[in-house]
C-alpha cells in the first residue's frame, strides 16, 4: 500500500470519527456474529398435519446432518492448510465501519446498502484494521490474503480500502497523467474467473460509489469463440467487439474506439484473459492456441500457413496500483495460473519494474522453499488475493512465491456458514430425476403449508397463490444439466439449464440469471429492470448448472435450497456450491443426494462424513 494510503490526512473528506469508541466485548461478539436479515420460515411438522395436507408422494429418506461429536474424518481443508501459525490475530478488531477513518461518502454508501445498523463481518473487521494502516516495511506496496467462508462479505473487505485509496490519490492530485490518449489506463484491476462474476462485482462496486466519484468498468466479452482471419474480416471482428458494447446503464463497457478509450477509468473488472487481450491486442494468442478445426481425421494440419490478425492494444497497465485476484484458488489453479501470473508480470513491466516470469510452475509441489533458480517476484502494486478455500496447491504457491503476504482469515474459514442446514437425501432407486422432482415438489409444498394454503404434491406446481422458494441444482456434467432440465420441463417444472456453452451466456450481460442473483441496492443491472413487464410467476424457480456458477456469485436470498445431485469431486467444490445459499446470515438448506444402500453406497457414505466435518 502506498505510504499514507487510506489513512493519510484528508484534503476534503473528513474521517467520520464521531462514532469511534473502544471495542467492548459485547461489540466484538456482535461483530463476529452475522445477523440474519430475514425471518426464518417455521419448519413443517408433517406428523401434526391433517392427512389431507400430507405430502402423498414419498421421497427418499432425509437425514439432517449434524457435526459428529467424535468425527470419523477431520475437516480435510483445515488439514491441508494450517492457518493458525500464519494468520494474523482476530483479537481487538474494529466493531463498526466507522472505526478506522473511512471517508464519509463510502461510509454513507455502506449504510445505504447494508442498513444503518450494519456491523463488519470478521473478514471486514480484519480488513478495516490492517488494510487501512500505512505500510511498515521498506516497500510501499503490500500483499494480502483475505480468506473467509462463502457469503461472509469479502467483496466489501477488499473494495473499501482500494476505493478509498484511489479516491484519496485523486484528491491529493497525484494520479499519474495518461501516457496515451488512445489507451485506457485503469488504476485498479479486479480479476474474476467468470464473466458473470465480473459483471456482478462491477455493479456492486458502482453501488458503493454512489457518493464517491470514481469510474468502474466491466470489460466482459461474451463467450463467443475466437476467430481467425480466414473466417472473419478485420472489420467484422471490430464490429463484433462493438456489438458487445453495452451502454453504461447496463454496467458494461468494452473499449474499441479512441473516443471510448479517452474516458478515464479507475477500476476495471474482468477475467485475466480479457485484460491480456486488451493489453496485447485481440487475437494475440491465436497462434499459440490449438485449432482443432485445422486438423483432419489423420491428425494433419490442413491450414499450416494460416495467418492470424492481432488487434490494436486497448489499455496500458502503467497506472495500475491495485490488483485484486478474486477467487484466488481458481485464478492460481493449473488452468488459469499462467494467464494470471503473466498479467501480474506485465503490469510490473509496464510500470518499469519487471519481475521474473516462469511460464511453467509446479504448483502441486509441497516444498515451502523457492527453487534456487526462481526469484520471488516483487510486484510494484498492492495485491489482494481473496478466497473461501485454500487448497494445498494454493497454500504451497503462497508459501513459495508470496512469503511476505499478510494472511487475514476468519475463524470460520473452511466451514459451512452456520445458517446453512445440511440434509442428506437417499436415492429411492434408479429414478434420480424423479427423486429430484419429488424433492422440488416437497420444497414448494412446505412453502404452501407455511403460507396457510392447502396443497398436494400434484397441485403445488401450478398453484400460484403463494410464494415459491427458488432451487439451485448442481450437477457435475453439462450433459446431466441438460438431461435434468428437459425432464423437469416435461414434468411441468419450468427451469433454466445453464452450461458453459449455453447460448444465453453469449449476450454479454447477466440477464440469463435474472431472478436468481441478488439485486444490488442501487446497482445498475437489476433483474427487475430486465424483466419489466413479465409476470413474476412466469419466471422459472429452478436453476440447474455445473460448477460454472458456484464461484463468488451472490445469489438471491430467495434461493433457500441448493441441491447437490452428484457426489462432489472434492470438498472445495462442495463448499462453494453449498455456499450459494445461507449467505450473509440468511437461512438456507443444502441437500446432498446419495445412496444409502447397495453398490456405491460406501463412497457416498464417505462423502457424507466429509460433509459432516465441514458443519460448524
Ligand atoms: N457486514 C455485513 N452485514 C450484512 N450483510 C453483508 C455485510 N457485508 C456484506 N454483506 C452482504 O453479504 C452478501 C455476500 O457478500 P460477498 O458476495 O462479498 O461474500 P463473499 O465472502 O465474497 O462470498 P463468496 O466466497 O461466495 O464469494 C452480499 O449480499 C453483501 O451485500
Amino acid at each position: 500500500m502506498r505510504e499514507g494510503g487510506p489513512s493519510r490526512k484528508r484534503t476534503s473528506e473528513r474521517p467520520n470519527s464521531s462514532s469511534e469508541r473502544p471495542n467492548s466485548s459485547s461489540d466484538r461478539q456482535r461483530s463476529n456474529r452475522p445477523r440474519p436479515q430475514f425471518a426464518t420460515k417455521p419448519r413443517v411438522d408433517e406428523e401434526k398435519l391433517p392427512s389431507v395436507l400430507k405430502l402423498p408422494d414419498p421421497t427418499g429418506t432425509t437425514e439432517v446432518l449434524k457435526p459428529s461429536r467424535r468425527p470419523r474424518v477431520n475437516n480435510p481443508l483445515s488439514e491441508e492448510f494450517e492457518l493458525s501459525p500464519k494468520a494474523v490475530s482476530t483479537q481487538q478488531l474494529p466493531s463498526e465501519f466507522s472505526s478506522p477513518p473511512l471517508m464519509e461518502s463510502l461510509l454513507s454508501s455502506i449504510m445505504d446498502i447494508l442498513g444503518p445498523n450494519a456491523r463488519p463481518t470478521p473478514i471486514q473487521a480484519l480488513s478495516l484494521k490492517h488494510l487501512f494502516s500505512p505500510s511498515q516495511g521498506d516497500s510501499q506496496w503490500r500483499q494480502f490474503l483475505l480468506a473467509s467462508e462463502t457469503g461472509s462479505g469479502k467483496s466489501i473487505a477488499y473494495l473499501l480500502p482500494m476505493l478509498q485509496d484511489l479516491k484519496q490519490t485523486e484528491l491529493d492530485g497525484t494520479v499519474p497523467r495518461l501516457t496515451s490518449k488512445r489507451l485506457m489506463a485503469p488504476r485498479a484491476l479486479v480479476l474474476a474467473p467468470t464473466h458473470e462474476l465480473s459483471r456482478q462485482l462491477s455493479v456492486f462496486a458502482k453501488s458503493l460509489l454512489h457518493n464517491t466519484k470514481l469510474r468502474v468498468l466491466c470489460a466482459s466479452r461474451a463467450n463467443a469463440p475466437t476467430q481467425s482471419r480466414r473466417h472473419v474480416t478485420a472489420s467484422k471482428m471490430a464490429s463484433d467487439i462493438d456489438s458487445d458494447i453495452v451502454p453504461e446503464e447496463g454496467g458494461e463497457f468494452i473499449v474499441s474506439s479512441p473516443s471510448n478509450a479517452a474516458k478515464p477509468v479507475d477500476v476495471l473488472v474482468c477475467t485475466p484473459s480479457r485484460v491480456l487481450e486488451m493489453e496485447k491486442g485481440r487475437g494475440w494468442d491465436y497462434e499459440h492456441k490449438e485449432h482443432p478445426e485445422d486438423i483432419d481425421e489423420n491428425g494433419r494440419n490442413i491450414r499450416p500457413n494460416r495467418k492470424f490478425t492481432v488487434g490494436p492494444p486497448e489499455i496500458t497497465l502503467a497506472n495500475v496500483d491495485w490488483v485484486v485476484v478474486d477467487e484466488a484458488d481458481v485464478l492460481f489453479d493449473p488452468d488459469f495460473q499462467e494467464s494470471t501470473r503473466l498479467l501480474l508480470a506485465d503490469i510490473a513491466t509496464a510500470k518499469g519494474k519487471p519481475v521474473a516470469f516462469t511460464p511453467e510452475l509446479n504448483l502441486s509441489s509441497t516444498t515451502t522453499e523457492p527453487a534456487p533458480s526462481i526469484e520471488v517476484p516483487k510486484y510494484p502494486f498492492n495485491l489482494i488475493l481473496t478466497t473461501a478455500t485454500i487448497p494445498s496447491s494454493l497454500a504451497s504457491y503462497l508459501d513459495t512465491y508470496h512469503p511476505s503476504l499478510m494472511r487475514l482469515a476468519s475463524p470460520n474459514l473452511h466451514k459451512l456458514p452456520s445458517t446453512l442446514q445440511t440434509e442428506y437425501e437417499s436415492w429411492t432407486g434408479g429414478r434420480r430425476n424423479k427423486d429430484v422432482e419429488n424433492r422440488i415438489r416437497r420444497v414448494w409444498w412446505e412453502d404452501a403449508i407455511a403460507a396457510g394454503r392447502q396443497a398436494t404434491s400434484e397441485s403445488v406446481i401450478s398453484d400460484t397463490s403463494f410464494e415459491k422458494s427458488k432451487v439451485l441444482i448442481f450437477c457435475n456434467k453439462s450433459t446431466k444439466v441438460e438431461e435434468l432440465g428437459k425432464y423437469l420441463t416435461e414434468r411441468g417444472i419450468p427451469n433454466i439449464a445453464l452450461t458453459s456453452t449455453s447460448d444465453s451466456r453469449h449476450k454479454g450481460n447477466n440477464h440469463h440469471l435474472d431472478g436468481f442473483l441478488r439485486e444490488c441496492a442501487g446497482g445498475q443491472e437489476s433483474s427487475s429492470d430486465a424483466s419489466a413487464g413479465a409476470e413474476k410467476t412466469e419466471q422459472p424457480h429452478v436453476l440447474i448448472t455445473t460448477s460454472l456458477l458456484s464461484r463468488g456469485l451472490d445469489f438471491s436470498p430467495s434461493i433457500k435450497h441448493v441441491f447437490i445431485m452428484d457426489a462432489p469431486r472434492n470438498m472445495v467444490d462442495f463448499l462453494h456450491r453449498a455456499g450459494r445459499s445461507g449467505r450473509a446470515g440468511e437461512q438456507g438448506k443444502v441437500v446432498v443426494f446419495g445412496k444409502s444402500k447397495g453398490r456405491g453406497a460406501g463412497k457416498d457414505r464417505e462423502v457424507k462424513s466429509r460433509v459432516k466435518a465441514l458443519i460448524s
